[in-house]
């Protein structure tokens, strides 16, 4: 087993999440460090989203060893009830791309790119500007979501994520519900905007082709046939 070094800025080691039915979901390892660009592949069912929502501090570990995000001991966090902490560190670290956009319907595109920021009481206009224009949304920004087309909220929904330049962006099948063509578009501008930001990025997908596309590399989960329990390594 090896130890965290304190050197990946994520480390795991054997966390697991077992749903109230049995079903079981294993990490065994992760090193993740700057400039990753991670797929986590795998059959449906078989655990991606549980994984992600464990990395993205919003599901707590059932069971676990180290866990660390930044030099800081999550599990520790969690079952100490640090959920103030916890919340500190997702809207400080990281950006979340869900499989539809999940923007907020009553307020504008303007306000949904810009609550993480308002969350942490931070202003970066300099930095919007930028994404606005990489992600082409300028002229949307004042219209309610329900009034843009759909590729144009997940476009919107990249921008959310990135703009307090986290240190990871989780993307789970961002480009699931669009169009071929889109889901291109949209992979094209997530890995872009990624880099531009100098992001980490791990992101679920089923289209492993198109993703691999766009210099991901991939980590595969696997249902361990004997145990039924869905297993994952992430390493560089
Ligand atoms: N609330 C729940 N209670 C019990 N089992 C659940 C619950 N939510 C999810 N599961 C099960 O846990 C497993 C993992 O679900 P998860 O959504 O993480 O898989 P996934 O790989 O992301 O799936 P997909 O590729 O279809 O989106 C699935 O077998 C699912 O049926």
């Amino acid at each position: 087993m090896r130890e965290f070094s304190g050197n990946p800025f994520i480390f795991l080691d054997n966390v697991a999440y077992e749903f109230s039915d049995g079903i079981k979901i294993n990490i065994d390892h992760a090193e993740i460090k700057h400039g990753d660009r991670i797929l986590i592949s795998g059959p449906s069912g078989c655990g991606k989203s549980t994984i992600l929502g464990m990395l993205s501090l919003s599901l707590k570990p059932t069971k676990g060893r180290n866990f660390y995000f930044e030099q800081n001991d999550i599990l520790k966090l969690w079952n100490n009830y640090r959920r103030d902490q916890l919340a500190h560190l997702r809207s400080a670290y990281s950006g979340f791309v869900p499989q539809t956009a999940g923007l907020i319907p009553f307020i504008t595109v303007k306000e949904n790119i810009t609550l993480p920021l308002s969350i942490i009481g931070k202003k970066n206009k300099v930095w919007f500007d930028q994404l606005i224009t990489f992600l082409e949304i300028g002229p949307i920004l004042s219209k309610k979501p329900c009034q843009v087309s759909v590729g144009q909220r997940q476009r919107v929904a990249v921008a959310r994520a990135l703009i307090n330049r986290p240190m990871i962006v989780l993307a789970d099948e961002p480009t699931a519900s669009v169009h071929p063509t889109l889901a291109d578009e949209i992979l094209h501008l997530l890995v872009e905007t990624v880099t531009e930001a100098g992001s980490v990025l791990i992101m679920t997908s089923h289209d492993v082709k198109r993703a691999l596309q766009y210099g991901l590399k991939e980590m595969a989960c696997y249902i361990d046939n004997e145990t039924k329990i869905t297993r994952l390594r992430i390493h560089a």
